[in-house]
């Protein structure tokens, strides 16, 4: 079993745990009564190149990153240091995250907010739209095409944006393939943890203009973004570059400054 998919079998038991108590029609009810989601595509695709920060305590290929004590603080740091999307991993056995951080957070702060994690089944879709999520990860990795396909449509028919995660370019035409239209390129290989930052640089230039490419994983300072904007970035996640500094705010007023200095190159359109 690879890393990925030993994580997936683990999310599928603690999934089924939680739809032991609550039920999918419970669910579906409660992400029906939620406030509407965020517009996340229109936020991710502005002139100049965004950053999604992430709420990220640990991570298999790291361990533990940060003692996050307070995810709602740190979210509100990231709002004003100018955070596009704010990322919540809410994976618990390896990133230690958690709906409840997520809560936390979506109490703290208006800009969007993405659930990163592992979904696989529209439980978990109908999930975070319930705890006011506005974007959902969709790992092309992790899923069949049709699954892809119809957790894709699920989210969209509830309002919000997938974030589409793709690490080839075989993985790239099945985004597109599905009708992605925010397709994250992750520089980690999710099976080996390998970083490969030339893998943006490779998939970007493929897909059409009207996608909204995130560049994700990596980046550790101002010039790994500007390296990404060079490659066509959109906007950057960042997790491990901001929790894992002595001052998150200071880091991602960095990277924000950077993805709209005039020195930056922009997104084409
Ligand atoms: O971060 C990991 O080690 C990891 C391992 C296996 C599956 C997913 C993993 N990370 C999820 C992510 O995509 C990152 O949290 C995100 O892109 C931010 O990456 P970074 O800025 O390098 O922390």
């Amino acid at each position: 079993m690879n890393v990925l998919e030993s994580i997936v079998a683990g999310v599928r038991e603690d999934l089924a745990a939680r739809e032991a108590v609550v039920t999918f029609d419970e669910v579906k009810a409660r992400a029906a009564a939620a406030p509407p989601p965020r517009d996340a595509y229109t936020a991710l695709r502005g002139t100049d190149v965004g950053v999604i920060a992430e709420v990220k305590r640990r991570s298999p290929s790291k361990g533990d990153l940060a003692a996050i004590a307070d995810p709602a603080a740190l979210a509100r740091d990231y709002e004003a240091a100018g955070a596009r999307v704010i990322s919540v991993l809410t994976e618990q056995r390896r990133f230690g995250g958690s709906l409840a951080d997520f809560d936390a957070v979506r109490a703290a702060v208006d800009v969007p907010l993405l659930r990163k994690d592992f979904v696989v089944s529209p439980y978990q879709v109908h999930e975070a739209r319930a705890h006011g999520a506005d974007v959902v990860l969709l790992i092309v990795a992790a899923l069949e095409q049709p699954a892809l396909e119809s957790l894709l449509d699920r989210v969209e028919s509830l309002g919000m944006t997938a974030l589409v995660e793709v690490h080839t370019a075989e993985e790239a035409d099945r985004a597109l393939e599905a009708g992605a239209k925010v397709i994250g390129i992750n520089a980690r290989d999710l099976r080996t943890l390998q970083v490969d930052r030339d893998a943006f640089g490779r998939l970007a230039p493929g897909l059409p203009q009207d996608v909204v490419k995130v560049a994700e994983s990596g980046v550790r300072g101002p010039s790994d973004l500007m390296t990404y904007a060079g490659a066509g970035a959109d906007a950057v996640l960042v997790g491990e570059g901001l929790v894992a500094t002595d001052d998150p705010k200071a880091a991602l007023v960095q990277l924000v400054t950077a993805g709209s200095h005039p020195a930056c190159p922009r997104p084409s359109r």
